[in-house]
This record gives structure tokens, sequence and C-alpha cells, in this order.
């Protein structure tokens, strides 16, 4: 059935990437059907932001009894302890082989949170694709999250032929495999063996041959490796501030570093930046909302 609702007109080419922006500004229809029209995409969005425009939309046959959950490549995730749901969700999605249940939010230092299995094969491990390049994650042994995608892509969009790049925590490497094509290297570092071990993985998996896993604490990173980066990424958000003496030390002068932060107010970390890093331009971006009055921003800090 064909349903009129509002649309983002843009180039097929640029599709894929306007899409995992909408996801991530949580904008995207996903009861409608993207439409081709010419050499343009319709992608269907909710509410009626500036730049859209009325278009018809094939509807989505999803069934509709199925409770509510969150799909990360073959696990749907739910919030509440239903079997039944589960096993409904399982049977409605035949590429789902597993029904977790998240027992709250990501916690420690090594930023994992823990499941319970309500249906299917008991794991937490899966694969997803992400612009083109595969990552095996376990939900519980390191983190992951998505909704950095689009991020990883602007990251990519600056990245000038031969850099060398250091993400300080690196997790299953999202960052160094999708920045990998233009890097001359890239050191990935993370604390937690499991987070390690994955990234390992991932780099065979997506035959990736000029990133060098480090398994250990990035505070030490400054004794190893002085004044070598073009570009550093700092994907800590709640203490990463603490870091960028380190990843000051790290840099070379000209380099970009992009600390990402938890804020509630506006320019939050500008002073603190200011007083690391004494010479540099600052530019200050909102990526999604956290919780009530709390967000993601990043911060790209260009040293002079
Ligand atoms: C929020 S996750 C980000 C992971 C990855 N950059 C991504 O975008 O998916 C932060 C990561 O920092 C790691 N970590 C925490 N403290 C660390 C430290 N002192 N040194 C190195 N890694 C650390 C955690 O294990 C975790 O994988």
């Amino acid at each position: 059935m064909m349903i009129e609702g509002w649309a983002v007109r843009v180039q097929k080419v640029e599709g894929e990437r306007r899409r995992q922006e909408l996801i991530a500004g949580d904008a995207l229809d996903r009861t409608l059907h993207p439409r081709a029209e010419g050499s343009d995409l319709l992608i269907p969005v909710t509410g009626s932001p500036p730049g859209t425009e009325r278009a018809l939309f094939e509807e989505i046959q999803v069934p509709p009894t199925l409770p509510r959950h969150e799909q990360v490549g073959g696990i749907a995730i739910m919030q509440e302890n239903d079997v039944s749901g589960a096993e409904e969700i399982l049977k409605g999605r035949p590429s789902t082989h597993t029904v977790l249940c998240s027992e709250g939010a990501v916690k420690g230092e090594f930023r994992t949170k823990s499941f319970t299995t309500l249906a299917g094969i008991p794991t937490t491990r899966t694969t997803i694709s992400e612009y083109g390049h595969r990552l095996i994650i376990d939900l519980s042994l390191a983190y992951f999250s998505s909704r950095l995608a689009t991020e990883r892509q602007r990251i990519h969009s600056y990245i000038a032929e031969g850099e060398v790049i250091c993400d300080m925590f690196c997790g299953v490497g999202p960052f160094p495999i999708a920045l990998s094509d233009r890097a001359s290297w890239i050191l990935a570092c993370d604390k937690n063996p499991a987070a390690i071990h994955l990234l390992r993985e991932n780099l065979l998996a997506n035959n990736t041959g000029n990133v060098l896993p480090m398994l250990g604490d990035a505070s030490h990173l400054g004794e190893l490796f002085p004044d070598t980066f073009d570009r550093v990424l700092m994907n800590l958000p709640l203490i990463a501030i603490d870091f960028l003496p380190i990843a000051d030390q790290i840099t070379k002068p000209g380099a970009t570093i992009h600390l990402y932060a938890l804020q509630e107010q506006e320019g939050e970390y500008i002073d603190q930046i200011r007083s690391i890093i004494l010479e540099s331009t600052i530019t200050e971006r909102y990526l999604r909302s956290y919780s009530a009055g709390k967000w993601h921003a990043v911060y790209d800090i260009k040293k002079d």
C-alpha cells in the first residue's frame, strides 16, 4: 500500500550516508521504504524538518505483533524479560539467531553490558555490516555502537592520503577499519583484551594490513609514541578529557584531535581544552542525545 509522508531528497550516491545520519538523529521513518526517482532517492522521515517534501512511499510490511526490540546483526535486544515475545521475534525475523534481554546500561572501564538469553542460540556474538565493512562484535565482551557509523564517515572525509592515526580507545576497531584505506598506518589501542582479540579478527575479515593492534593503557602512549600522529581519536566520552595531555604529547604540530564527550552545556569542555592545548582551533559538534539534558558532543581540536 502507498502512503504519503515527509521525505528528504538526496542524490542516490549520497543515499546511504544520509540514511545513517537520519538514523543517528532518530529521524528515519522506519515504517516506509525509501524510493528511487531518477538519480534521486527519497528517504522517508518523521516530522517535517526544513528542506523536506511530501512523497508517496510503500509501507514496510512488518509483522504488526512483534514486540519492541533493537536489531544488531543477528541479535534482537529487548528491554523486558519477555520470553514469549522473544520467541515471536525469533519466528518473525528469519535473520535473527538470538534474542537477548539487556540488563541495564554500559558500565565499568571497558564500557560493556550484561545480557540474558531469552530465545535462540545463547550467544552475544554476531556480525554486522557498516559501509561495506564486516564487523564481528560481542555485545557482552567489548563495547560497540553502530550509532557512530555516520561520525566515522565524517572523520574519513577529512583524512589526507598517508596520515598516521592513533585511536586511543579503539574497542573492536570500527574507526580504524573505516579509516584504514586513506591512512598510512593506524595505532589501535584498547585496555580490554577481548576488544583487541575481536579487533584482530576484524582486521583479518576486512583484509586490513595497516592497523597495529595494541593491548594496553592509553596513558602509556606518551612515552612510546612522542610527536608521531597526524590525527588522534578519543572516544571514551566520560573521561577522554583526562587523556588530552597524552593526545597532545603524541601528536605533531598541525595535527587534529577528535575528543568525544558527554555534556550538559554547550562548550562545557572548551576552557579545559584550551588550558591543556594552548594554541589550537576548536570546533564543537552535537552528535546525539544521551538522556534528558545530556548529549554526546565531539570537539575537533586542530593544533596550531
Ligand atoms: C566508548 S568505548 C569506544 C570504543 C570504540 N572507539 C568505538 O567507537 O566503538 C571506549 C573503549 O575504551 C577502552 N578503554 C577504557 N579505558 C582505557 C584506557 N585507559 N586505555 C585504553 N583503552 C581504554 C574500553 O575498553 C572501550 O573499549
